[in-house]
Parts: structure tokens; sequence; C-alpha cells
């Protein structure tokens, strides 16, 4: 936590949406004249592609059929908590890309599955913003969780994260639909072990749940749309939350339990402006504040 040098983390499996969440987050940072440092969770993956495949193929010549990109031994915890930390006792650090697609890599003249050197973040910014897969990680030995000031888990139901992936996969990333389901497998343990447990740190999630059939994600065609889910949003600590606003502001919504309110699907980013711009705006006085400008 900074009063200074605030981080705000969105946090989510593979396909969850945490990158389109981040474009709703850059709307409202762009309106409300933040300038965020956007950190990729991917870009602490431990191995490029070609040294990720290779590792994966020797722990399973030795029996392991669960090397993956979601947990420890996949991934830099030390470092991404280095940054956190150092980001909130002086507002800097270093960040890098990884580059998923010829699309991604092209204006870097670099290969697809490969980073981009390090560099240093943008001098002057308001506000750290991790999007990726362990932005409340916590394990024996790391404890990333304990640096977000907002910590945001999007966590759709099973099936339709499984759908997401896959899709997106499939269009965009240029894998099989072999691919893609052997990945869901392999990482099955380390999405037990490292994904899931993080929804418990998260002060909010955002749970997309479809009302249509998805009972066979594998052969789904299409994503469900927002007319057919509904999302639930739920808050650690309800306290100071104004749920009577938000329910006149949001039409269709509902309250499900004392700290959950349910929304239409396709008022999901109209919820997050009305949740998280005040928020933002009390981060931005605080932080002026705290440096004396204020
Ligand atoms: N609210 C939503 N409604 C409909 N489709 C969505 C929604 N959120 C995400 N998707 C779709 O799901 C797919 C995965 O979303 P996205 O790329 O944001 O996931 P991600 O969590 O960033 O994944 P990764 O970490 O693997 O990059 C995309 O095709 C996206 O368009
Ligand atoms: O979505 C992911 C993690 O969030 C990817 O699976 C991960 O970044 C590895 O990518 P690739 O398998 O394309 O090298």
């Amino acid at each position: 936590m900074s009063e200074r040098h605030p981080i705000i983390a969105i946090t989510g499996s593979s396909g969850a949406g945490t990158s389109t969440v981040t474009r709703t987050f850059q709307n409202i940072f762009r309106r409300e004249g933040v300038k965020a440092a956007v950190i990729e969770g991917d870009s602490f993956h431990r191995f490029e592609r070609k040294a990720m495949k290779q590792r994966m193929a020797e722990e399973e010549a030795g029996g392991n059929r669960h090397f993956s990109h979601f947990g420890a031994e996949g991934n830099m915890f030390e470092q991404l908590e280095a940054l956190f930390r150092d980001y909130a006792a002086s507002g800097q650090g270093k960040s890098r890309l990884y580059l998923h697609n010829e699309l991604e890599a092209a204006p870097y003249g670099l290969e697809p599955g490969t980073f981009t050197p390090w560099t240093d973040l943008p001098a002057g910014t308001d506000l750290l913003f991790y999007e990726g897969l362990h932005g409340a990680v916590k394990t024996e030995t790391v404890d990333v969780a304990r640096y977000p000031d907002l910590l945001i888990g999007v966590v759709p139901t099973i099936n339709l994260e499984w759908i997401q992936k896959l899709i997106r996969d499939k269009t965009q990333r240029g894998y099989s639909q072999e691919a893609v389901v052997d990945t869901i497998l392999r990482r099955m343990p380390d999405y037990v072990n490292y994904i899931v447990p993080q929804f418990g740190l998260t002060h909010v999630n955002f749970q997309r749940v479809p009302v249509v059939d998805t009972s066979n994600p594998f052969i789904t065609r299409d994503i469900p749309t927002a007319d057919e889910s509904v999302c639930v949003v739920r808050f650690a600590q309800p306290k100071g939350i104004d749920f009577q606003y938000l329910l006149s502001m949001i039409n269709g919504s509902w309250m499900s339990r004392a700290n959950t309110i349910v929304v239409p699907g396709g008022k999901m980013e109209l919820t997050m402006q009305l949740i998280f711009t005040p928020f933002i705006w009390r981060m931005m006085e605080r932080k002026k504040r705290a440096l004396g400008l204020a």
C-alpha cells in the first residue's frame, strides 16, 4: 500500500478477460487525466516460448505433465514482488513485454514468443497498473498481494473462461484446438494452487456467468454475448460501498447477498466506471496530500 505511489492490480486466469478490463481502466485514466504505468503479467514469465517448450519436454520426460505458465517455476514471482515494492516506495521500476503473436512482435522487429528488453517505467506516473495472472499471488516465500491498493479479480465461470481462451487462442494466437486443450489440462494443478487462491485476497471480484448452455465449452463456437450473461460483483469489505447508488444507476441490477450485486452482462463496463472512478479520484487526492501538493 502506498499513498504516494499507488498500485492497482487486475488478476485473472488466461482468457478471463483481464486485457478487456484493462481497456475499461484505460478509458477511465484518459478521462480523469491519470498517467498510469501499465504492466502486463506475462512479462514475468520465466522463459521465452522456445525455452518454455524445451523445459516442458524435459519435465515431461521426468514424469511431470504439469509444468505450466500458471505456477512458481514458470514465472518470476520474486521480480514481480520487487517491482511492486520498488514502485510503492519510489514510483520507479522496470518492465518488458511478452510478444504473443506477429502483430505484437512486428513493431519491435522481434520474433513472437520472445520478450522485449527491460526498460525503465516512464517517469512521473500517477500509479502502477498491473494486468495478468498473478497480481494477488501469495506463496510461502512471496507476497505480491500485500502491495496493491486496489486488487480486482476477473473470474468468469470456468466453462466461460475456457470458451474465451479457446476462441481467443485459436483466432488470435494461431493455436489448434488440441494445443489449447492440452494447455488447459497441463495447467490444472497450478490453476488450483496458484490462480484460484488469489480470488480470496482480492478486494472486488467480477464473475461473468453465462445464462446460455455452456455445458460443453470445447464445442462452443461463440463467446456468449453481453445479453447472454450476467456479472456477479462481490466486495470483500462492503462497508462504504454505496449499493443504493449502484442499484439506481444500473438498470436491471439486484443484490444477491449483502456484499454482492448482480448486473446485466452488458453493464459490466458501466459498473466498473461507477465503482472505480470515485475510487481513483480519492486515490489521486491522497497522493497529492502525501506529496504536499494539496
Ligand atoms: N466481458 C466480456 N464479454 C465478452 N467477451 C469477453 C469479455 N471479456 C473478455 N472477452 C473475450 O474473451 C477473450 C479473452 O479476453 P482477454 O484477452 O481480455 O483475456 P486475458 O485475461 O487478458 O487473457 P491472457 O491473460 O491470456 O492474455 C477475448 O476474446 C475477449 O474478447
Ligand atoms: O495467455 C497466456 C498467459 O496469460 C499465455 O498462455 C502465456 O503468455 C504463454 O503464451 P504462449 O503459449 O503463446 O507462448
